[in-house]
């Protein structure tokens, strides 16, 4: 094996992409997985207004001191203020305002007594309670002051942060653009699905591994197109793509075999060849170049091992052009459940599932080919370079996908 290591493969990826700087004006709904390209400051307080937080009576806690079950104290109802609404009123002296949750606090008021502490009067009120100053009172701005950065930039939005924004009255906003990813596979023997399957061909579902996992990162794909076994056409379809793409993926094609293209297209498009062959199980051959500036990522064909390098190479690079941290690979610490019997010259990565400190290893097929064996993984489990077999009980280190 004549390969580098995966972490050497992809340090060497990194320092070929850049941040993604453009921007762009999108609307709220579509916003979550996006990052805000500029601080947000609050144009208003939240709340903008004192508001009551309870159904009660607005009031001057001065005028209850005393109030208690056997001692109500009787106030005139002066007005009465639902949320939405305001009440021109001011509170003086032995006067309550009728107040909802929600609503403005009328002026002059500094506490609002629940209505379970009261008579319900309409006209005057009995209170049953005494209260302190500011008690049951939601000061303006509690919750941000106009003028504060509320979100930074970079920050990812998720549901609270689209809720925040919403808050703040945005229905659109800037984010950083998304990465764009052309996305090619290639082989004679594909076919796509809906197409029907003649003899000796499969249908492609790299594309749809790849492209699926990839829009979930929040990357755009620009173009995912499958093509024959044939290096000027998979060329000539890189040359047309590549200036609207940041990455160019493809998989297949980068063994040894007759058909495999994709060393051709490397030198037909004149690329500079960063590395072929990383010492990992599965996605042994995997190729990358650079071509026009950007990445080409070529990938083995066999699902698995494309899978397993779009998280290990290609999902990290997405977290730094894109600014998700979100995104960047998470390696914790489990104990084995179950055993994987093979020694492990290169480092291997075998399917798992990681629950509560346990890594556990699936039972199914961990060769390249299988995609079954996929199904409900959650972590990639990794088998350093020169294990003997992996037992139970033992310390691993797990990849969460
Ligand atoms: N003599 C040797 N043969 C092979 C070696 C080797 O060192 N010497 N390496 C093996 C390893 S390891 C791998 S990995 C594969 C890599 O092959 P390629 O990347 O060239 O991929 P293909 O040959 O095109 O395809 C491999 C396998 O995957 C299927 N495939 C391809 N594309 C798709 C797709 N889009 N959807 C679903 N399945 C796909 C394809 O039909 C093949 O079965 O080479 C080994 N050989
Ligand atoms: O490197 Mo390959 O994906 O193991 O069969």
């Amino acid at each position: 094996m004549s390969g580098i290591t995966v972490d050497q493969a992809r340090d060497i990826l990194l320092e070929k992409v850049e941040q993604i700087n453009e921007t762009e004006v999108i609307p709220l709904w579509d916003s979550v997985g996006r990052v805000i390209a500029r601080d947000i400051v609050a144009q208003h307080s939240q709340p903008p207004f004192p508001r009551s937080p309870l159904d009660g009576y607005a009031l001057r806690s001065e005028d209850i001191k005393h109030a208690a079950k056997e001692n109500p104290v009787s106030l005139i109802v002066i007005d009465e203020v639902t949320a939405g609404h305001i009440s021109s009123q001011y509170v003086s002296k032995g006067m309550a305002v009728r107040i909802m949750t929600g609503a403005p606090i009328p002026d002059g008021a500094d506490c609002v007594i629940r209505q379970e502490d009261t008579d319900y009067g309409e006209v005057t009120v009995a209170v049953y309670k005494s209260l302190k100053k500011w008690q049951n009172y939601c000061f303006e701005g509690e919750d941000y002051k106009k003028g504060e950065v509320i979100l930074a930039r970079d920050t990812m939005i998720g549901a609270v942060e689209a809720g925040i924004l919403a808050s703040l009255g945005y229905d659109s906003l800037e984010v950083y653009r998304q990465a764009r990813v052309m996305l090619i596979t290639t082989g004679d023997e594909l076919v796509l699905p809906g197409e029907a399957l003649e003899a000796g061909k499969i249908y492609d579902s790299n594309l749809y591994t790849l492209g699926t996992r990839l829009r979930q990162w929040g990357a755009q794909i620009i173009s995912g197109t499958r093509l024959e076994d044939n290096p000027y056409v998979v060329a000539r379809e890189i040359q047309k793509g590549v200036c609207r793409a940041d990455i160019v993926i493809t998989t297949g094609g980068v063994s040894v075999g007759k058909k495999d293209i994709m060393h051709d297209v490397i030198s037909i498009l004149g690329c500079e060849k960063l590395f072929w062959k990383i010492e990992i199980k599965p996605g042994m051959p995997t190729l990358c170049a650079v071509y026009q500036g950007k990445l080409l990522i070529c990938l083995s064909g066999n699902p698995y091992g494309a899978a397993v390098n779009l998280e290990l190479l290609v999902r990290p690079l997405l977290a730094f052009m894109m600014r998700r941290k979100d995104l960047e690979l998470q390696r914790i610490q489990a104990k084995a459940v179950g055993c994987f019997g093979k020694k492990s010259g290169v480092a291997r990565y075998v399917r798992g599932y990681y629950r509560e400190g346990k890594a556990i290893l699936t039972t199914g097929s961990n060769d390249s080919g299988i995609m079954s064996s996929m199904c409900g993984c959650n972590s990639l489990i990794e088998i350093p370079a020169g294990s003997e077999r992996l037992n139970e009980g033992d310390d691993v280190w797990t990849v969460l996908l």
